[in-house]
């Protein structure tokens, strides 16, 4: 659960043990703009030597140098967002990238690869999910995934696992009805993520945090997502997923099982997913009625955000044209636990919002009684600690203060940790996770029963929203917080969303 660092010289780096990293997919969009940038950064880094070798796979017709190629004309500065450097560190891998063409559902690719494999291997499966289960079959069954006494075999597979509860526990059977557990790797990239990690450092290193972290002080916690992007090319991916399935099963749910979880007796890979797994699982299951009171569904319309004019999501190439698929969700959930029984959690996550912002924010409860003359309990907000994920990673913690002067009287101030910008600079999420796989770390994948625990609680939106097609996704004007509808969510219960952006009724 180290990150490696991009910059050399803060860190103790050691060269991990050798293997071959075989990529399923590695033409495409993923291995590029994530997965490359993040073995230079390890490579950069000293994690990676020269007996570390690539072989990446894909339809397309070529060898080492038609990939070679490929990927050295890509800029890989963050997610791919450009300025990176990829100097020495890049021409060193290079060096030991090969590419074999071939076909995933084509059993002539698994006989060359059973020829040309030695030794440790992991596979990384950045594939279209419909070829998950159909790739880990075809290792297993030409026996790649075998493992010896110095050789071990991994396969990680990325993200969506699944379609719904159903598909999820399907693929996980045909998975698992192959090869064990400890060899499979589930990718969350979020749990790649710096603060991510760091939620846990906050929660079990420090006594005045954890004594404080249950429904005796903690009265509610939002987890936000907010992203400026549109749907751009991914149409034809995102009208068949939405913000819901793309994001809360997965990404926010694992920031929530890492609030929510109770300490592991130790931090080995088991004791971690073990407590996950088991908060997870305890996310209220809601009957359809619950499920639509509990949830508001949006979708962007034409407008501007963040200095570009966007098409409406229905205007999005590869989106049908009455799609009633939702580019923004905010959901309120319950976790039956001691611990968070009657805190409600709410959670929201949208597309061409104003502003790109991931945080945690954690409300205290009021103080029981005004001890000040001067003043009310409503003049005393809670305490908040808000973790802010990205992108100005950092955790604030939001006290009141005597204003200086003759009165007693208070005024908010915040209590405030930023990160360093350069050490997280060239950072994507997925070096945390290469280094991770490559010790044999499975503690930041998500294990069998966490995803079908995930699905389980989402389900009942998925069926609520099919059956309700009187009501579809609320319109909401890009640049804003999302639909009007969000902000009722809180009302209800007497709250207002942590501000990302001007209020919604300020914009829309
Ligand atoms: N891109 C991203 O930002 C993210 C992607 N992911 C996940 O990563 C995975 C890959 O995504 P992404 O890279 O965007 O997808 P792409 O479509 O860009 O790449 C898919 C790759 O698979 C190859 N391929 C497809 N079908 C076959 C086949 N039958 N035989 C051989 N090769 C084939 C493609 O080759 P060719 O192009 O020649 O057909 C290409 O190399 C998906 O599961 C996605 O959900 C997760 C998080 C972020
Ligand atoms: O997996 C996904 O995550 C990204 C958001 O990731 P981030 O690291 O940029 O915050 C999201 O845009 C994408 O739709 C989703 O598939």
């Amino acid at each position: 659960m180290t990150t490696p660092n991009a910059d050399v010289g803060d860190v103790n780096t050691t060269a991990l043990p050798t293997a071959t990293l075989v990529i399923f997919g590695a033409t495409g969009d993923l291995a590029a703009r994530l997965l490359m940038p993040a073995l230079i950064t390890l490579r950069r880094g000293g994690y990676l030597d020269n007996r570390f070798k690539i072989l990446g796979i894909g339809h397309e017709e070529g060898d080492g140098k038609m990939l070679r190629d490929k990927l050295g004309s890509f800029d890989p500065g963050k997610g791919g967002e450009g300025d990176g450097e990829k100097g020495q560190a890049w021409d060193e891998l290079a060096q030991g990238l090969d590419y074999l063409a071939g076909d995933f559902a084509d059993d002539r690719l698994y006989a060359t690869l059973s020829e040309r494999l030695a030794g440790s291997v992991v596979f990384y499966l950045a594939v279209p999910p419909r070829f998950f289960g159909t790739i880990v079959e075809k290792l297993a069954d030409n026996g790649l995934t075998t493992e010896e006494d110095d050789a071990y075999r991994r396969v990680v597979v990325e993200k969506p696992f699944g379609h719904d509860l159903a598909s999820a526990k399907a693929l996980n059977a045909k998975i698992l009805s192959r090869v064990p557990e400890t060899q499979i790797y589930r990718i969350d990239h979020f749990l790649g993520k710096e603060t991510v990690q760091n939620i846990v450092a906050a929660r079990f290193a420090n006594t005045i945090v954890e004594k404080l972290w249950n429904n005796d002080c903690i009265q509610s916690v939002e987890i936000t997502a907010a992203e400026t992007v549109d749907v751009g090319t991914r149409g034809a991916f995102y009208d068949a997923t939405g913000a819901l399935r793309d994001m809360v099963p997965n990404h926010l749910f694992q920031i929530l099982a890492t609030i929510t979880m109770e300490a592991p007796a130790n931090f080995d890979a088991e004791s971690v997913r073990d407590e996950k797994a088991k908060v997870l699982g305890a996310i209220r299951t809601y009957d359809r009625h619950e499920a639509i009171e509990n949830s508001v569904r949006g979708q962007y319309e034409a407008g501007r955000v963040a200095g570009r004019e966007i098409a409406a999501y229905r205007d999005t190439a590869d989106v049908a044209a009455d799609s009633s698929t939702e580019t923004y969700v905010a959901l309120k959930l319950l976790v039956d636990t001691w611990r968070w029984a009657g805190v409600p959690f709410y959670l929201r996550t949208g597309k061409a919002l104003g502003v790109r912002d991931t945080e945690v924010v954690v409300t205290f409860r009021d103080v029981p009684f005004a001890s000040f003359p001067s003043t009310r309990n409503a003049d005393l907000p809670p305490n908040q600690m808000i973790f802010q994920i990205q992108p100005d990673e950092g955790i604030d913690m939001g006290i009141l203060i005597k204003r200086p002067g003759l009165e007693i009287a208070t005024e908010q101030a915040t209590l405030s940790y930023r990160y360093d910008k350069a050490e997280l600079a060239d950072l994507t999420g997925y070096e945390s996770l290469f280094h991770d796989v490559l010790r044999g770390d499975q503690s930041l994948f998500q294990r069998a029963d966490a995803i079908e625990a995930g699905w389980r609680a989402v389900q009942p939106f998925l069926d609520a929203w099919a059956e309700d097609d009187a009501t579809g996704p609320e319109p909401y004007a890009p640049g804003t917080a999302g639909p009007r509808g969000a902000e009722r969510l809180l009302e209800r219960d007497g709250r207002r969303w942590h501000a990302i952006v001007d209020r919604v009724e300020d914009k829309a």
